[in-house]
């Protein structure tokens, strides 16, 4: 890639046995590639031996150059290639394409060195060892590989994504970027943060989702000591899976309506369970259930482990199967009564204990996928040109634009400003004031979405709808934004719920 040519060397290289093109100052020799070219011959012809780069950029992403690096002979004698080429690990010098507390000029109150550490250790994670998988598990529909569930285990990706807490203490975090017993939620938040970086929605959920909803049922109700550190091992050590399995075909975001069944036996040894579990993510390959059934006199949660009686079904949804989302069949399934997480008929504190947590963390998640998504339309925008001119420079354009970094902007905000008082406040005080907050902050960061989705397809056109190639992060978001206004509670419900804990604390005040 040392050797330089002049621009009328290049220009001679317009025949049918040599077709050279500059692209960005650098000198492709595509002879060899036309055959090969998924956009066909003859566009490549119409540009030989000429500057491609206009062209090329309306039509492809970067990346496509990093994949055929092999096609670069040089660069153009006395020029240097202008286009950014991102490394493993940096920001985004794009505006609005970051948080505003990693923009070099912005000041922040919450961030501190050791989450500017964990966010740089978990984006070169991300993009080095989650992204490719990402891609080729959304390609093929399989499940998450357990060398990757290895690595993240070994890393302590796993441990992190528990949120804060003393699983964490001691635990080598991705090789010390931040101790765990200094990891708090604004941490918490960036692990969320930048696990969306693979821009592959299905298989996030893949990454063992079903764990960090399921797994601190038993690591705080689980009554036994041994048994509990047997299963936190196994499961943080990325052995077994494990799931959440509380919502049916009978009863979503309304869990006080479960059908599924448990019922002593004579002997009082065992609960036997029946009943049916729907859309539960990571269902299809998980070997433990954290379920929500219907005990004598309320609801109570139990430990279910995969074996006689238990099935699970694929259910093809929108996102990919990668998520392994499940119908599961529980028939006359015996499990022992140690298996009871938390009280029996108490099952609802075991289950509300962990809403919160998971709501946050999708609000993280889905607000930071839409910025990715603002950065795409950014990007696009001042490289595409329509009607002679680049769509940037189309006022409508611009005032899409401007609708959504204000969404996302107002939304970050937020998001920060009640992650910084779950740092401060303590568990109950949390449950007490910030589970209506969380809930609106979630429907908020949703209707957002949809927004974005929406204006960043009018943006791609056509492009937008198209899984492969410069459109692909926005076609995937818009396929798959739905899945956190849903998941975990709906929209609908949520801000109800928002609402209703404003009210119940309303003082006696008039107008
Ligand atoms: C080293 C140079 C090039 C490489 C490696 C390359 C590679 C590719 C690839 C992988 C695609 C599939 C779409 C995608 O994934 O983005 C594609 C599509 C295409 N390419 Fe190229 N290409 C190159 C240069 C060019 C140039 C110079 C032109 C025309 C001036 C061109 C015209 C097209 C067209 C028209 C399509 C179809 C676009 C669409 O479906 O929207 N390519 N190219």
């Amino acid at each position: 890639m040392s050797k330089t040519f002049t621009r009328a060397e290049v220009a001679k290289n317009n025949t049918e046995d040599s077709l050279w093109f500059i692209i960005d100052s650098k000198v492709y020799d595509a002879t060899e590639f036309v055959d090969a070219h998924p956009g066909g011959e003859s566009v490549l012809r119409q540009v030989g031996g000429q500057d491609a780069t206009t062209d090329f950029y309306n039509l492809h992403r970067h990346e496509v150059l990093q994949k055929y690096a092999n096609l670069c002979i040089g660069t153009v004698e006395g020029e240097t290639p202008a286009v950014l080429t991102p490394a493993p690990g940096d920001l985004s010098p794009v505006p609005y394409a970051e948080p505003l507390w990693l923009a070099p000029a912005y000041k922040s109150p919450y961030y501190n060195d050791s989450h500017r550490r964990l966010q740089r250790a978990m984006r070169i994670f991300t993009e080095t060892e989650v992204a490719p998988e990402a891609a080729a598990r959304e390609a093929d529909g399989k499940y998450i590989s357990q060398a990757l569930v290895d690595r993240m285990a070994a890393k302590g990706v796993l441990h992190m994504r528990l949120g804060p807490g003393k699983h964490l203490h001691g635990v080598e975090l991705l090789d010390g970027a931040v101790r765990g017993e200094e990891f708090d939620y604004f941490h918490d938040l960036i692990m969320s943060q930048e696990g969306v970086r693979a821009n592959a929605r299905g298989f996030q959920d893949g990454t063992l989702s079903g764990m960090v909803i399921g797994l601190p049922c038993v690591m705080n109700y689980m009554p036994d000591a041994r048994r509990r550190a047997a299963l936190m091992a196994e499961v943080l050590g990325g052995r077994k899976y494990m799931c959440l399995a509380i919502t049916e075909a009978f009863a979503g975001s309304d869990v006080a309506g479960l059908r599924t069944t448990a019922t002593k036996t004579a002997d009082g040894r065992h609960y036997v369970v029946n009943g049916t579990k729907k859309w539960i993510t990571n269902g299809a390959f998980s070997d433990y259930f954290v379920t929500g059934v219907r005990t004598e006199k309320g609801l109570s949660v139990l430990l279910i482990e995969r074996g006689e009686g238990v099935e699970t079904k694929p259910i093809k949804t929108s996102y990919s199967p990668a998520a392994g989302t499940a119908y599961v069949t529980f028939d006359n399934v015996k499990v022992p009564v140690e298996n009871l997480l938390g009280e029996e008929n108490k099952g609802i504190y075991v289950i509300l204990s962990n809403f919160n947590h998971e709501r946050w963390t999708m609000a993280c998640a889905s607000v930071r996928q839409s910025r990715t998504v603002v950065e795409e339309c950014l990007k696009w925008s001042n490289q595409r040109l329509v009607f002679g001119k680049r769509l940037i420079d189309q006022p409508v354009i611009r005032q899409k634009l401007a609708k959504m970094i204000a969404l996302v902007e107002a939304n970050q905000a937020w998001l920060e400003t009640i992650t910084y008082q779950m740092c401060n406040m303590p568990y109950k005080e949390q449950a007490k004031h910030l589970g209506g907050p969380i809930g609106l902050l979630k429907m908020s960061i949703t209707r957002a979405a949809h927004e974005v989705a929406d204006e960043a397809v009018q943006i791609f056109g056509g492009r937008g709808l198209t899984q492969t190639g410069m459109g692909r992060v926005v076609e995937m978001f818009h396929r798959t934004y739905k899945f956190d206004a849903i998941l975990g509670g709906a929209e609908e419900v949520l801000a109800d719920l928002g609402v209703r804990q404003a009210m119940a604390r309303f003082p006696n005040a008039k107008l």
